[in-house]
């Protein structure tokens, strides 16, 4: 392989796409720094393969510009063919060919001279996790895991700047797709390519990706680090869309809000005035009834081995704000039962939402 290159950015500027009459995407912005990997969350529908299909040049958009590093490949009466724009593509199924070995599928997009050369073949499967002796096999004879890491051998074969991901996970089972996903943030990383994963699943991109952006109808609501997108996310379609969250009615003034909870500090801009708050289910912490003056009643439990998530109803001090019911997440060694009353307590900061948003 060669050494870490250093391949230009994928910039995305004022892109709309539709099929026929149906608008896709509108006025979409996106800046993938070189070097990183940025993942594309977002439901079903959503364009998150439209996106990747323009940027591959499957697709032409109604406008707008993409750049990758120093060139232009979509924009004002511009347009670089799809095989030279330097782009490697993983489908969701792989897609290899079924007729060639795996040595074959991976050398399938080499020059003819190259094609010959097992070393390079033999590097690209070090390269993602695979032993030299699945070479011979054919595809049939691979589980789904060695599969996609096969199609990524091949897309990372022509060295490309750029690797676009579609959802090359998600016919994985949960331990094969993290194993995968590892394997395959690796080989990204050393060869150095620009990457940008499409996905639905909000653990993989939290996980996975530098930036994490989420798309709602053909628009990107936000687009920011994992930690940013998770704990401070711009309204609460995002907070709910990331993760669990408990949005409660409320009332903010400039550093804190008031709510069935109590008063708790308030992060980052916000409105003042009626609010919708924020936590996330992990920021609700329960201790001894005898330990707080927050009572909860325990409604349910959801066990999942690790972690456990409670639904629990709060009446709160504060008769304003009545009965709310709040979700809890607590380690899986200390689950309270059905019908227990508990204290609680809130840690770190709100976030407050206008309640429009
Ligand atoms: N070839 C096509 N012709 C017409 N409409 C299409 C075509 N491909 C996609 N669409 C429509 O465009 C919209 C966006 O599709 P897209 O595949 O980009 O969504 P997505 O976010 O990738 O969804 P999913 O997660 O379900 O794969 C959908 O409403 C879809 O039905």
């Amino acid at each position: 392989m060669s050494p870490v290159r250093s391949p230009g950015a994928v910039e995305v500027h004022g892109i709309t796409a539709s099929y026929a009459d149906t608008r896709v995407l509108t006025d979409v912005d996106l800046v993938v720094p070189a070097g990183t990997t940025t993942a594309v969350l977002g439901g079903s529908g959503s364009g998150k393969t439209t996106l990747l299909r323009v940027v591959a040049g499957f697709l032409r958009p109604d406008s707008g510009e993409v750049r990758i590093g120093d060139a232009t490949v979509v924009g004002p009466g511009t347009w670089v063919a799809p095989e030279k724009r330097g782009i490697g593509y993983v489908r969701q199924d792989g897609g290899l060919f079924p007729h060639l070995d795996v040595a074959g599928n991976i050398a399938f997009g080499l020059p003819f001279p190259r094609r010959r050369h097992r070393g390079r073949v033999l590097e690209l499967l070090d390269l993602v996790g695979l032993d030299a002796s699945l070479a011979d096999r054919t595809p049939d004879q691979l589980s789904g895991g060695q599969q996609q890491r096969v199609a990524l051998a091949r897309a990372l074969a022509l060295e490309p700047d750029v690797v676009l991901l579609d959802e090359p996970f998600s016919a994985l089972d949960t331990a094969l797709r993290e194993s995968t996903r590892e394997a395959t943030g690796r080989a990204l990383r050393e060869a150095g390519a620009t990457a940008v994963l499409v996905t639905h699943d909000q653990e993989e991109a939290l996980s996975f990706a530098d930036e994490v952006a989420i798309l709602r109808e053909g628009r990107f609501s936000q687009v920011a680090p994992p930690r940013e997108v998770y704990g401070a996310p711009v309204d609460a379609h995002v907070a709910g869309f990331l993760g669990d969250a408990v949005l409660l009615p409320g009332d903010a003034d400039a550093a804190t809000v008031h709510c069935a909870l109590g008063t708790i500090a308030v992060e980052g801009a916000h409105p003042t005035g009626a609010v919708q708050v924020m936590l996330r289910p992990e920021q609700i912490i329960v201790v001894p009834a005898a330990d707080s003056t927050l009572l909860a009643k325990v409604a349910s439990t959801t066990y999942y081995g690790h972690d456990a998530m409670l639904d629990l109803l709060v009446t709160g001090d504060d008769t304003a704000y009545g009965s709310v019911e709040v979700r809890s997440r607590v380690v899986g060694t200390s689950v309270p039962n059905a019908g227990d009353v508990v204290g609680l307590r809130v840690t770190g900061g709100a976030r407050a939402f206008a309640l429009t948003s």
